[in-house]
């Protein structure tokens, strides 16, 4: 039977060295961001998903940002490269813990670097960031993984935000939403939605139309459920200062048989 399991890790009590690029340092409330991060989880479990601990990484500071240490594609997860030196210990635990569910792995391999926070999949579809953290090799070996897998994987520039998914997710029905000033070209996308708020880019899937999304995204937030999705909202605020989003701090399974 196809499973509904999310990895998501707890917060490194050093998560407040956590890696800012795009925007000005301000400071975290480790405690706040724990409870965060605990209503985060009891959300994903409230709509279905049984949520799957990776062993914590106390000493990585942007360990709690799981979906940057691996991509799944089907019943493989790639386990990725970080573009920063500092998230590379992240990943040994991460492909403990899909071997465990019995991914089959692969990997990213110098020069690659790859984090999975620019990857976002769409059907069979697989978009891959180029910016800052993905380089053309870390792409090239993506393709090489997932394609004879049935993925088509299609290569887009990401000059302007941290990932690929910091600008872009997609609705259930396809459509790719983003804020459009931070969109390096939205005409890539066969059907793009704008949205009115940088955060508002962002939406989990969770199932039956429910879209997971931050707090601090209301406007986009009424702009979907006129659309008739259903948001379900969660504060994120302490991950928002490091450049994180909902997507990014947890991995959804869906297809693996277990
Ligand atoms: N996929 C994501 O959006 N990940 C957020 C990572 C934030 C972390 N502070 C970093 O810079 O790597």
């Amino acid at each position: 039977m196809p499973s509904q399991k999310a990895l998501i890790r707890r917060p490194s009590p050093r998560l407040a060295e956590g890696l800012v690029t795009h925007i000005e340092r301000e400071k975290v409330d480790v405690d706040l961001a724990v409870e965060q991060w605990e209503a985060y989880a009891e959300a994903l479990r409230t709509h279905g998903w049984e949520t799957v601990e990776v062993d914590p990484a106390d000493d990585c500071p942007d360990s709690v940002f799981v979906e940057d240490a691996v991509v799944v594609f089907r019943n493989v997860a790639l386990i990725s490269r970080p573009g920063a030196e500092s998230r590379r210990a992240e990943t040994a635990g991460v492909e403990e813990a899909v071997a465990r569910l019995g991914c089959s792995v692969n990997w990213i391999w110098e020069p690659g670097t790859l984090d999975g926070g620019d990857v976002l999949k769409v059907g069979d579809t697989v978009y891959v960031g180029r910016g800052g953290r993905t380089n053309a090799a870390g792409v090239q070996q993506l393709r090489a993984a997932f394609e004879p897998l049935g993925a088509r994987v299609v290569a887009v520039p990401v000059n302007k935000v941290l990932h690929l998914k910091s600008a872009v997710t997609a609705l259930p029905d396809g459509t790719v939403i983003g804020h459009e000033p931070l969109v390096d070209m939205p005409s890539l996308f066969p059907r793009f939605l704008p949205v009115p708020e940088e955060s508002g880019a962002h939406v989990v899937l969770l199932g039956g139309g429910k879209l997971l999304m931050a707090a601090s995204a209301p406007k986009t937030a009424e702009l979907l459920a006129g659309l008739g999705h259903e948001p379900v909202l969660v504060d994120i605020s302490e991950f928002e200062k490091l450049e994180g989003c909902v997507t990014c701090l947890s991995i959804r399974l869906r297809e693996l048989y277990v």
